[in-house]
């Protein structure tokens, strides 16, 4: 008799030098996020995400972060660097989000699980929909949870995000059951710079959930 073993995968984001990137891959990291959203701590400039990208090993997905950034801005950095999935973390449409050669995730930031239930049928089309947390003027990367309560059931997989950390993934992936988490804020050392110790300490905890 086979016993499979079902783990929440994990996306780190917010890399911006090679060094995190690779202790993230060593701590057990499947997706690594790089951010082309210039007012974030965390944005790298794209020949950079490319340098870094390039020197990779396979079987890591690289996610790209975008904020209603213009498309012409999005096939730019498509075109010049090789992205698995597309991250739109804005108030993108499902016609502007379809309009690109790679598959993407839609970002919500959750205030009710019916609102939130609302938008993510709006884009049926998504690899997944992300939640994280609702914070007036901020699109993302707060470091704030949301209450857990208000998930909604989703067709797409669910990422969950917002807030999360060595000290509170755990309860997170019993509670919420998510495909996959996304870390930033949690296992950083200063805004943009990650933390090794912290990054492993968040796949301990994600492992042993
Ligand atoms: O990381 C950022 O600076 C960022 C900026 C704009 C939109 C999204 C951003 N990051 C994403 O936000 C969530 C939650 O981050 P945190 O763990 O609470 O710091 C995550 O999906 C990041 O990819």
């Amino acid at each position: 008799m086979s016993t499979i073993v079902k783990r929440t995968r994990v996306k780190m984001c917010g890399i911006t030098r090679l060094e995190d990137a690779l202790a993230a891959i060593e701590a057990g990291a499947d997706a690594l996020g790089f951010v082309f959203y210039k007012p974030s701590p965390r944005y790298i400039e794209p020949v950079k995400a490319r340098d870094i990208i390039r020197q990779l090993p396979p079987f890591v997905a690289r996610v790209g972060l975008f904020v209603d950034a213009p498309r012409c801005e999005v096939l730019e950095i498509t075109e010049l660097l090789s992205l698995d999935l597309l991250q739109f973390h804005g108030d993108e449409t499902p016609a502007y989000c379809q309009g690109f050669h790679q598959p993407y995730m839609k970002a919500l930031r959750v205030r009710t699980a019916d609102e939130a239930a609302e938008q993510a049928a709006l884009h049926a089309n998504a690899s997944a929909i992300l939640l994280d947390a609702y914070v007036e003027g901020v699109p993302g990367g707060t470091g704030q949870a949301f209450d857990w309560q208000q998930i909604p059931t989703l067709k797409q997989p669910l990422v969950l995000a917002g807030g999360l950390s060595a000290a509170n993934v755990q309860q997170a992936i019993r509670q919420v059951r998510p495909f996959a988490v996304d870390v930033s804020g949690g296992i950083e050392a200063s805004k943009g710079i990650k933390d090794t110790g912290k990054m492993q300490a968040f796949m301990q905890q994600v492992l042993g959930a």
